[in-house]
């Protein structure tokens, strides 16, 4: 038996009530953003059901609750627009609505994942693999 179902407690003990203030707040400001809004604008027409999709994926990740099963990378790379540079910007936003809408830890803890999911997403778009961005590449 997978006992970590039923025992396993909240990755980060947030709200389902934060985390929708956060995604509202969060997409505020992606939509006014001069780089990120029209980005945003060229892909999603209906911001509703794009925030509580996102809100999904937010409570699988923070709550463990398995209410998302999309996958991010491919929608990105999909999306053709979405370039590495995008994440610096969008990890900002992020951070200053954590910082405005959580208490210290939770935003703190919040953030470092979304860091760390935000490295995975980067390194995922194809001009990532280009010598300047992956310096690595030139040890092969
Ligand atoms: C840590 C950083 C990020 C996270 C966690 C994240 C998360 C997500 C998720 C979960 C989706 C929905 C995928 C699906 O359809 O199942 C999505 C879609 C999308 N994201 Fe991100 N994203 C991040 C960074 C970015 C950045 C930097 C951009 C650049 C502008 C971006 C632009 C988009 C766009 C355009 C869509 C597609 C919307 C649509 O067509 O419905 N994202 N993202």
């Amino acid at each position: 038996m997978d006992r970590r179902r039923v025992t396993m407690p909240p990755r980060i003990p947030v709200s389902p009530a934060q985390i929708d203030r956060v995604v509202t707040q969060f997409y505020a400001r992606v939509r006014a953003d001069p780089i990120l809004g029209p980005v945003f604008a060229a892909h999603v027409s209906d911001w509703r059901p794009h925030e509580e999709k996102i809100g999904r994926f937010w409570r699988n990740a923070l709550l463990l609750q398995r209410c998302y099963d999309g996958n991010p990378m491919q929608v990105h790379r999909a999306a053709g627009d979405v370039k590495p540079a995008h994440f610096t910007v969008w990890l900002a936003l992020f951070d200053a609505v954590l910082e405005q809408e959580l208490p210290t830890p939770l935003a703190q803890a919040w953030s470092a994942l979304a860091h760390r999911i935000g490295r995975g997403l980067r390194y995922g778009l194809p001009s990532e693999s280009t010598m300047a961005d992956a310096p690595f590449l030139g040890e092969a």
